[in-house]
């Protein structure tokens, strides 16, 4: 039996949106460290959150855009993350994984097959959409890719789908993409940088009751 789909809820601000994905058994969550975000988090706020997280529960993936060692050196500082999610080119991304010795998860746009990677030395990728014209973040925009680009896809390293999920349509994009993990932020909101408990719980039922049955 093919294993269960992962869920990634991405951009806590908030103890009760932290609380719901953890209820309902996400595999990792994720922590904004981009200031321009309706989801950042400082490192305090940050290592507040992770105070209510239970051992063996989500890994903690930190966020970061074109970040400098410093920016990730005093998060690291203040709380303890699994992984880090880098939104930078692959070099920079592999110098970040030497130096800080965690498991990288590197962003990569895309909008056409061909712009999915044939190889990578990072740890996975996170799949999404490259953000609209004028964008202030190159993530988090709700944008959704066609998600049928990666389902012949030989994917190098493990992978999830991100960008525009919601808890409608992540069976379908699960069963059109074959993704093994999926990702989502906005879809799970009731506005931006405020998770709903409900969405994320219908979310992560809709991501794990498997095959999607084309209508
Ligand atoms: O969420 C943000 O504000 C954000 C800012 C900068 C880079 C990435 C960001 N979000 C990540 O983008 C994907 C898709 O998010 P969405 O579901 O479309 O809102 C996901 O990994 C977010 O964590």
């Amino acid at each position: 039996m093919a294993p269960p789909v992962g869920v990634k809820i991405c951009g806590l601000t908030e103890p009760e949106g932290l609380d719901a994905a953890i209820a309902h058994g996400a595999d990792w969550i994720g922590f904004v460290f981009f200031a321009r975000s309706p989801r950042a988090v400082t490192p305090a706020q940050a290592a507040s959150l992770a105070a209510r997280m239970p051992q063996g529960g989500p890994q903690r993936i930190g966020l970061f855009v074109a970040p400098d060692d410093d920016a990730i050196a005093a998060t690291l500082d203040a709380v303890a993350l699994d992984g880090l999610q880098i939104y930078a080119p692959e070099a920079r991304a592999l110098e970040i994984r030497e130096r800080f010795r965690l498991p990288v998860w590197h962003a990569r746009g895309v909008t056409t097959a061909a712009d999915l990677p044939a190889t990578s030395r990072l740890d996975g990728l996170v799949i999404e959409s490259r953000p609209p014209a004028g964008a202030s973040r190159p993530g988090g925009n709700a944008q959704p890719i066609d998600w049928t680009l990666p389902k012949d896809w030989q994917a190098p390293v493990p992978w999830m789908l991100a960008g525009g999920l919601t808890p409608d349509t992540v069976a379908r994009a699960i069963a059109l993409s074959g993704a093994p993990a999926v990702d989502v932020s906005s879809g799970v909101e009731s506005a931006p940088g405020h998770k709903d408990a409900r969405l994320i719980a219908r979310f992560i039922q809709a991501a794990r009751q498997g095959a999607y049955q084309r209508p």
